[in-house]
């Protein structure tokens, strides 16, 4: 694995994914980037090639449309120089789960976690045999929270959340390191789709600073980087819970409370 790999950003036509491209480019990676709106690729590319001097090739693709996520798969399958993969490509949809479309909620599903499976999958076997390289996704602490009412959404980055620690237990060990960032509310264009004016939140992050601690974390190689959460501590009491309660859920009968009353 190069010391300075390429870096593949889904999602980097604007918002979070295109200062990942931005902040990456700076630190001198080539990059390629994947989204479906291909003028802005293109105009990011301009920009950054012009600043940086790194090599950027752009891979339009809708990672809803199962041919178009299979040929980015196959770049990451294929393309050697590649040694980091940002997962970032994400949508939200507006309206409860009663006024929500049932293929839109599908399409959410593909594309905020299938898709992010399948780029891991498509890459982890080579990061992996090359004992090196570095998968970023990007999740949500709406993944964590269903009490904010975003309910497809929120799991969809329970998904990813789950995914990464997965991942980060089995290719941890292999040498591949695996990050999922938690930003909460950052201020980018996705609130536009959600039917949210951003405007009328609070607490409301920049995205270059988002992009920034999330990238600190990613020098510290943590595996979860929440980059709004004051006391990260609280973070590792819930985790000490959560696998505090697992030996417990080994038994051969059900627990006392769920055994009839004779
Ligand atoms: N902003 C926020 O408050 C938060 C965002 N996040 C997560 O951050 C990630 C980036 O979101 P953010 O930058 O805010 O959102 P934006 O809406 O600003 O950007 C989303 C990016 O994803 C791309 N994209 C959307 N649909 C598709 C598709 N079908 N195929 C390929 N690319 C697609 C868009 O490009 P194009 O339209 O050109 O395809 C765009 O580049 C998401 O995973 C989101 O869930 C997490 C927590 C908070
Ligand atoms: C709900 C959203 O759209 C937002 N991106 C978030 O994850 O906080």
């Amino acid at each position: 694995m190069a010391e300075n790999p390429a870096v593949l950003v889904t999602g980097a036509s604007t918002g979070i994914g295109a200062k990942y491209a931005e902040r990456f480019a700076r630190r001198g990676h080539d990059l390629v980037l994947v989204a479906r709106n291909k003028a802005r690729l293109d105009a990011l590319a301009v920009r950054l090639r012009d600043e940086t001097g790194v090599a950027i090739d752009i891979l339009q693709a809708d990672l809803t449309d199962p041919a178009e996520v299979a040929a980015v798969e196959a770049r990451l399958r294929e393309d050697e120089r590649i040694g980091i993969l940002v997962n970032n490509a994400g949508g939200n949809l507006p309206g409860s789960f009663l006024s929500q479309n049932t293929d839109d909620v599908s399409r959410l599903i593909a594309l905020n976690t299938t898709a992010v499976a399948r780029l891991a999958s498509a890459v982890a076997p080579r990061f992996a045999a090359a004992g090196g390289g570095a998968i970023i996704n990007i999740s949500s602490v709406v993944g964590i929270a269903p009490e904010f009412g975003m309910t497809v959404y929120g799991a969809t980055k329970a998904f990813v959340t789950f995914l990464s620690q997965g991942l980060s237990i089995e290719l941890g060990p292999k040498g591949v390191y695996v990050q999922a960032v938690l930003p909460a509310a950052t201020r980018t264009e996705i609130w536009d789709h959600s039917g949210i004016d951003v405007n009328t939140l609070s607490g409301v992050m920049e995205v270059d600073d988002l992009v920034d601690a999330a990238l600190l974390g990613f020098d510290r190689r943590e595996p979860i980087t929440i980059p709004p959460l004051p006391d990260a501590g609280q973070w590792d009491a819930y985790q000490e819970a959560r696998v505090a309660m697992l030996p417990n859920t080994r038994q051969a009968n059900p627990a006392e409370r769920y055994r009839k009353a004779d």
